[in-house]
């Protein structure tokens, strides 16, 4: 079988990359998680569980479990610290990714990874096409201290830790606005039609 497109998926701290990826899956597209994947390798990852240990001290781990409270409130504060955890982390998941895309080959040939940051490490450039989800800053605030509970600082110490929209829209091969107005199943239909034409070029 051909390989399956890979899409990129991403888009800032509550721009609804789950909440369109899960419109994805309803139609049938196999979708792999990374942020989901990056969490459960911090859990259970052997040798990442080391090297955080070894990274951040034995305090990053609590009942076997990652101390994401602590994590977060350090590396959002400190970019080579984040840097470092990123080197850690993504290239197990795209590791994941990779078994991921030959395991669902996918309806229609797809295969859409979500990401929060994708043009940011420059993992964009691994992936046949990505799409960036984007809605403006103050709605993406609201979303998320509404989903998460938590205070508006920590929803822009993460903000500050990711690109711009404007900077990642430059690399784009599509952008879908999720600002809660605009219609978004006819910019997800729309993408589709695109896809499968790149689909058929490659
Ligand atoms: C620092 C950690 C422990 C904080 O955990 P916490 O549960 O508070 O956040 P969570 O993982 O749910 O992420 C919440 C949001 O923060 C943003 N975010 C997460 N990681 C990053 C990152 N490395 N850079 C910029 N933004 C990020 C995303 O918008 C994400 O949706 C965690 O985010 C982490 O380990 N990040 C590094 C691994 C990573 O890059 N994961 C995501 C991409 S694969
Ligand atoms: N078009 C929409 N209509 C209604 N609610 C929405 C819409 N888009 C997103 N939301 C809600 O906003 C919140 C944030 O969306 P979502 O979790 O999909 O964002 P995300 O980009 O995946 O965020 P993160 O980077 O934190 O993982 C969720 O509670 C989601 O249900």
């Amino acid at each position: 079988m051909n390989s399956p497109l890979k899409v990129g998926i991403t888009g800032g701290i509550g721009a609804g990359k789950t909440f369109v990826c899960r419109v994805l899956e309803k139609m049938g597209y196999p979708v792999f998680y990374s942020d989901k994947e990056a969490k459960e390798l911090m859990n259970a990852h052997p040798g990442i569980v080391e090297e955080i240990i070894a990274l951040v001290g034995e305090q990053a781990y609590e009942d076997g479990e990652l101390n994401r409270p602590f994590l977060a409130e350090k590396a959002f504060e400190n970019k080579d610290l984040l840097s470092r955890i990123n080197a850690i982390v993504h290239p197990r998941v795209r590791e994941a990714f990779a078994d991921f895309a030959e395991q669902n080959a996918g309806f229609k040939g797809i295969v859409f990874n979500e990401a929060a940051i994708l043009f940011e490490t420059g993992a964009y450039k691994t992936f046949d096409a990505t799409v960036l989800i984007t809605a403006p800053e103050s709605v993406r605030l609201n979303r998320v201290v509404e989903r998460d509970t938590i205070p508006e600082s920590q929803v822009r110490s993460r903000m500050n830790n990711q690109w711009k929209d404007e900077e990642k829209a430059k690399l784009a091969d599509f952008v879908i606005h999720n600002d809660g107005t605009t219609m978004l199943l006819p910019q997800i239909e729309n993408m589709l039609i695109k896809l499968a034409e790149i689909g058929k070029r490659t």
